[in-house]
């Protein structure tokens, strides 16, 4: 009674009661905290033996992700193995396309596969449509409220969505495991006012996905624009940052206190004036991004958090590389709000223990 919030930044009061407020969410609000929080990309999935037992008692990927009681368990399983700050909503990105319509299949070698592949706007109004999008995301809600009870206190839940240019990349192409993106990529560059509709559906659709994702309980949202990479400049501001500009601010409007973070993963340059355009909370790095740009420009100069950014592959090679790296990425960003992740999902590959060493040598790190 009578105490004045705006005096206390790391308490936050749930019905009447004062606790400490979780450290990811300190730092997503631009606080440096004692140690930066960890969690990291993909980290349930493939790497861990358990997660194979699930998956088949679920009867495959897409069962797994439209199971909540399964979804709920492998987006546990890290947690149990590793001393981590945040879980992942178990879902997968192209999820949003099956719901708008469009058929999602796995198929070994090829990863997801959406049909019929979205390639004209007629395509887009003979094929998809959001009036069941609820329906068929209920259960990745369901996810959601379910995680809410099982987390522990101290651990945050984030929700996520693919940006619109990533999940308009699978829907157009079809096949995941398509490299030079020629369709979508034609369609955008030769006819941009045809294709404008499919991102302003994914914009829309996304907004009130992620609205109902933080409904049911999720903490922080992560935007993950993975084929950032893959654009020229002008167009990586038309179809990048003005629709996840949109997104952040409907969002914000909505649920100004919930933190968004964005990763357009291969921006290069771009990252320059990426959170300003956007408005995100925190901007996550690929392995690429120097960290002491990101240190001077985004943490000092912008007092914007940033998440990342060691190598994957560190990851699957362990030992003094690892160490050493890591060790790095901490003396250059701790100075300012930051969170410790990977610069890109964990790869199949990685030894579990090597996960585990990297969440202890973050949690243990002091600037001293
Ligand atoms: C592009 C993208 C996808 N999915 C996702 C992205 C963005 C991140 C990135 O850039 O990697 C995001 C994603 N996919 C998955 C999660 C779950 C939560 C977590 O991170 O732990 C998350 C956050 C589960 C998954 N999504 C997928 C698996 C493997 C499915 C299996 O069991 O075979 C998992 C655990 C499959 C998937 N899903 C996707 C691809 C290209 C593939 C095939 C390649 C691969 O398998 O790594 C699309």
């Amino acid at each position: 009674m009578g105490v004045d919030m705006r005096e206390e930044p790391d308490v936050e009061h749930v019905a009447g009661e004062a606790r400490p407020k979780k450290l990811l969410l300190r730092a997503l609000a631009g606080e440096r905290t004692e140690r930066p929080p960890i969690w990291l990309m993909r980290q349930a999935g493939r790497y861990l033996p358990e997660y194979h037992d699930v998956r088949e008692a679920a009867g495959g990927m897409v069962g797994l992700c439209n199971s909540p009681e399964h979804a709920v368990e492998v987006t546990l399983q890290p947690l149990r193995r590793f001393t981590l700050d945040a879980a992942i909503l178990f879902a997968d990105l192209p999820q949003i396309a099956a719901a708008l319509g469009q058929t999602l299949e796995y198929r070994v070698g090829d990863g997801p596969v959406l049909t019929p592949p979205i390639r004209s706007t007629s395509d887009i109004t003979e094929f998809l449509s959001a009036s069941r999008l609820h329906e068929e995301l209920a259960p990745i809600y369901e996810t959601v409220r379910q995680l809410t009870r099982a987390l522990p206190d101290e651990l945050t839940l984030i929700g996520y969505a693919g940006a619109p240019w990533t999940v308009a990349a699978y829907m157009v192409e079809g096949r995941g495991g398509s490299s030079e993106h020629s369709f979508v990529k034609q369609w955008a560059l030769s006819d941009p006012e045809g294709f404008q509709p499919l991102i302003d559906l994914l914009t829309a659709a996304i907004i009130e996905f992620l609205d109902r994702q933080i409904q049911a309980g999720a903490e922080a949202i992560q935007l993950f624009e993975s084929w950032a990479g893959i654009l020229p400049d002008p167009l990586f501001q038309r179809w990048c940052v003005t629709p996840i500009a949109a997104i952040v601010a409907a969002l914000k409007a909505k649920h100004p206190s919930v933190p968004i973070i964005a990763f357009p993963r291969g921006a290069g340059l771009a990252y320059n004036g990426f959170a300003e355009a956007t408005g995100v909370d925190c901007v996550g790095l690929d392995s690429t991004v120097p960290v002491e740009w990101a240190a001077q420009k985004l943490q000092h100069e912008l007092g914007r958090c940033v998440q990342g950014n060691l190598d994957p592959q560190l990851l699957v090679a362990g030992g003094p590389a690892l160490h050493a790296e890591t060790d790095r990425i901490l003396n250059a960003l701790s100075g300012g709000p930051f969170v410790f992740n990977l610069g890109h999902g964990i790869v199949k590959t990685t030894p579990p223990e090597h996960v585990a060493a990297l969440a202890q040598q973050v949690r243990s790190w002091s600037a001293a």
